[in-house]
């Protein structure tokens, strides 16, 4: 049987000959140190298109460093990582990186509260302008069909012409995600989505998230095991800048390095 290619939000050219066991991204041999202290140490690993995965590990283990990383804030000493197989992002700016296709959500949420929640988005589709002048450009019916969606998408519907001031920090997390999907990302990095959030808003992130997946290849850094548990395809464990262990959730709460340096007993 043939698989069928996945529907990716945005098109890549080589979309139409991928499976959805090809990597989507590679970590191949990164090392980065700040004065002498080694955060990443040969680090090696993939992600699946399409897949959902989560990094987990005790504080201090690099997973911040490796999502700077991918992103391009910090260039590794060594190492590369082939996005797409082919583009090697540590040769790229952060601002060319996003623009590839890869979203980055940070911890604190980082919405505009001064403007409303349909605003917040169209600013963040139209991100290569100043705020003002993305109010001001008129929105092309697709570019409002995909805010429309995305608003569904994130029970923000009747939230939309409300200051994002005025949320919920779980809604005000929905619209930095949000914010994100409408510039049709291939793949997302998440740090601690679900901190901060009540056990509903926790639950229906998780949801939200195994909808996403397959649509786009996921990455998510988190502490809260209940969380991965309800999400995870798959689980890295990072300890000390290097893969410890990786697996199912099951696999790696079996393993007995990693409950010594992290799940504990
Ligand atoms: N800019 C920097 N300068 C110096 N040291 C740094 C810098 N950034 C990170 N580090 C150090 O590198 C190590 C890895 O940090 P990192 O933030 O990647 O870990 P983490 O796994 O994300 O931890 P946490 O779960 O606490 O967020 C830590 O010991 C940290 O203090």
């Amino acid at each position: 049987m043939t698989e069928q290619p996945l529907p990716y939000t945005r098109a890549l050219a080589t979309d139409r000959y991928r499976r959805q066991r090809d990597p989507i991204l590679q970590l191949d041999g990164i090392s980065v140190s700040f004065d002498g202290f080694q955060a990443l140490n040969n680090l090696s690993f993939e992600i699946g298109v399409g897949e959902l995965r989560c990094v987990i590990g005790p504080n201090g283990a690099g997973k911040t460093t490796l999502m700077d990383v991918i992103t391009g804030k910090t260039r590794p000493d060594r190492g590369r990582v082939l996005y797409d197989q082919s583009v090697d992002l540590t040769q790229m700016d952060p601002v060319a990186i996003a623009r590839r296709g890869i979203g980055r959500k940070f911890q604190k949420p980082t919405v505009f509260d001064a403007l409303t929640v349909a605003e917040n988005l169209e600013v963040a589709q139209k991100g290569d302008k100043s705020v003002w002048a993305c109010l001001r450009a008129r929105l092309n019916s697709e570019q409002r069909d995909r805010i429309d969606e995305t608003l569904a998408l994130l029970r923000l519907g009747a939230e939309r012409n409300r200051l994002a001031g005025a949320l919920s920090h779980g809604q005000k997390q929905f619209l930095e995600i949000g914010m994100l999907l409408v510039q049709q990302p291939h793949v997302l990095l998440l740090d601690e989505p679900a901190a901060g959030m009540s056990d509903a808003e926790t639950a229906w992130t998780a949801e939200l998230f195994r909808e996403l997946a397959g649509r786009h290849s996921m990455m998510v850094v988190e502490h809260d095991m209940g969380f991965v548990e309800s999400i995870a395809d798959r689980v890295t464990v990072l300890h000390q800048g290097q893969v410890l262990a990786e697996g199912s959730l099951a696999q790696v709460q079996a393993d007995e390095r990693v409950i010594n340096v992290y799940l504990g007993r």
